[in-house]
């Protein structure tokens, strides 16, 4: 995987043969044949490997005193700032067309230009290199292998280490299976890096010609705006909180959705955070204030055992049933639809018991929505047993709630392959990374995005 040819992502076998079998299931094949179920399936393999085709970012329209065109001013700035100082052309930055918070700028990419090959080698870590694809510069702590005599200011290829196998601090030609993620200039040396005694941090490669072109916005403008995945922008809009209501978030670090939730109410309503570990709900309530949010309650909690009829409603978990007027349920799932990835080393036996933990907090959800409220259920994965066959165990199961539409429809339906009728199907959303190359030859945002699945839910009456 060192050149620049088109490459899949890299799973186990089993794992492998279990998605290729939801792509190509008995209802799916009948419906597009075989072909074309193959045909899709291997899009997916190099979709995944490979970043979304867009940055998107939410911004605060409750900065600049709500002065939206000052924010996206300050956007644009700092984009061009960047771009000018890495020597590229200045991206495309628009606001989107349906979610007119949203900015999305078109990333570049892949560069095939000759690798330097003369350029002395770093190698980082899986996620450090999968982080460059989507923008990032190196930060020292990804740097796992650097050439014995490095000095800032040398310019260097970089290289992901897939397996996992590179020693930190290696200084030899790095032999294992690698990704090549760019080029860039070291902004610290070697010695800085690893040997001497007060370890520097921040950007130890600024990647001036990475594979793909995008915007560097890591901790930028972060009053302003947050680089949020434009499906899960969409997932906080389908559960369309109002302000004064009150909120239940049951897996929210680290606080994208919860933050979005908030904002959408204006900050005035309740809205509770709940994730089961401590140090990620921290960073819900650092997010929170970076946006001047109050209306936000984050607390260290199970969300499976966040039940308790003794208990009082306004307080810290659990809570009675029916205290929620909207409930979000963005839980554990098995994330095949983040990308880029190239290896992903999860077992079957992992894979498969994501669907059996997810009900549990399906239960709970449903018993804390008040009668009238929504459920909003998400994942970003693109299995039927955590998305589509999930949805018809919980119909199934919980007959007090019945499948909503979805506004806004930005993205697929559901797929076949589960005992769902069409017209349910209609009323799922699923972001699938294939369906722009099945479907369009426009490059389009709402389609080139990671994978990510969204039902909703109304609760008819109580049991
Ligand atoms: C997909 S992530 C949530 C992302 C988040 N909603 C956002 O948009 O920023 C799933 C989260 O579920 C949390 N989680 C896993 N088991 C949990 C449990 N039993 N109770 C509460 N949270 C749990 C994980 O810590 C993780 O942060």
């Amino acid at each position: 995987m060192s050149d620049k040819t088109v490459q899949l992502i890299s799973l186990r076998n089993d794992v492998l043969e279990n998605l290729e079998k939801t792509y190509l299931n008995e209802q799916q094949v009948k419906e597009l044949g075989l072909e074309k179920c193959e045909e899709q399936f291997h899009e997916l393999l190099v979709k995944l490997a490979a970043p979304p085709a867009f940055t998107t970012l939410r911004i605060n329209p409750r900065v600049a005193s709500g002065d939206k065109d000052a924010v996206i001013q300050l956007v644009r700035e700092e984009i061009e700032k960047q771009y000018l100082r890495k020597g590229w052309l200045t991206p495309e930055i628009i606001v989107h067309p349906t979610l007119t918070d949203v900015l999305v700028i078109s990333n570049r990419g892949p560069n095939l230009d000759p690798i330097q090959t003369n350029y002395k080698e770093v190698i980082v870590d899986h996620d450090c290199g999968m982080a460059v694809l989507r923008g990032a510069d190196v930060f020292v702590q990804g740097i796992m292998g650097a050439h014995q005599d490095l000095q800032a200011g040398d310019s260097v290829v970089v290289y992901a280490d897939i397996d996992g196998v590179c020693r930190r601090g290696m200084t030899q030609t790095f032999t294992g299976n690698k990704k090549y993620v760019g080029s860039g200039v070291m902004r610290a040396s070697r010695e800085q890096i690893f040997v001497t005694k007060e370890k520097i941090s921040g950007v130890g490669v600024e990647m001036t010609q990475p594979l793909y072109e995008a915007p560097s916005l890591y901790g930028v403008l972060s009053a302003y705006i947050f680089p949020q995945n434009l499906p899960s922008i969409v997932c906080s809009r389908v559960l369309d909180p109002k302000p004064g209501e009150t909120i239940l978030d049951m897996c929210a670090a680290p606080g994208g959705k919860t933050v979005h939730i908030a904002t959408l109410m204006n900050n005035i309503g309740r809205v509770v955070a709940l994730d089961k570990t401590p140090q990620k709900v921290e960073k819900v309530a650092k997010n929170a204030a970076t946006w001047g949010i109050t209306c936000i309650e984050t607390y260290p909690f199970d969300s499976t055992q966040a039940v308790d009829e003794a208990a009082d409603v306004s307080g810290p978990p659990p809570y009675p049933q029916s205290s929620f007027d909207r409930v979000l349920l963005d839980g554990p799932c098995s994330a095949f639809g983040q990308r880029p990835c190239c290896k992903n080393r999860m077992t079957l036996n992992t894979l498969k018991s994501y669907s059996t933990y997810q009900r549990k907090f399906i239960e709970k959800a449903v018993q804390l929505l008040k009668p009238g409220g929504v459920l909003v259920y998400s994942t970003c994965t693109i299995t039927l047993d955590e998305n589509e066959r999930q949805v018809a165990w919980t119909l199934q199961n919980c007959p007090e709630l019945s499948l909503e539409e979805q506004v806004p429809h930005l993205g697929g339906h559901g797929m076949l392959g589960s005992t769902m009728k069409r017209e349910e199907l209609q009323k799922l959303q699923r972001f699938d990374p294939t369906m722009m190359a099945m479907n369009h030859d426009q490059v389009d945002v709402n389609l080139d995005t990671i994978g990510f699945f969204i039902a909703k839910f109304r609760k008819i009456y109580k049991r």
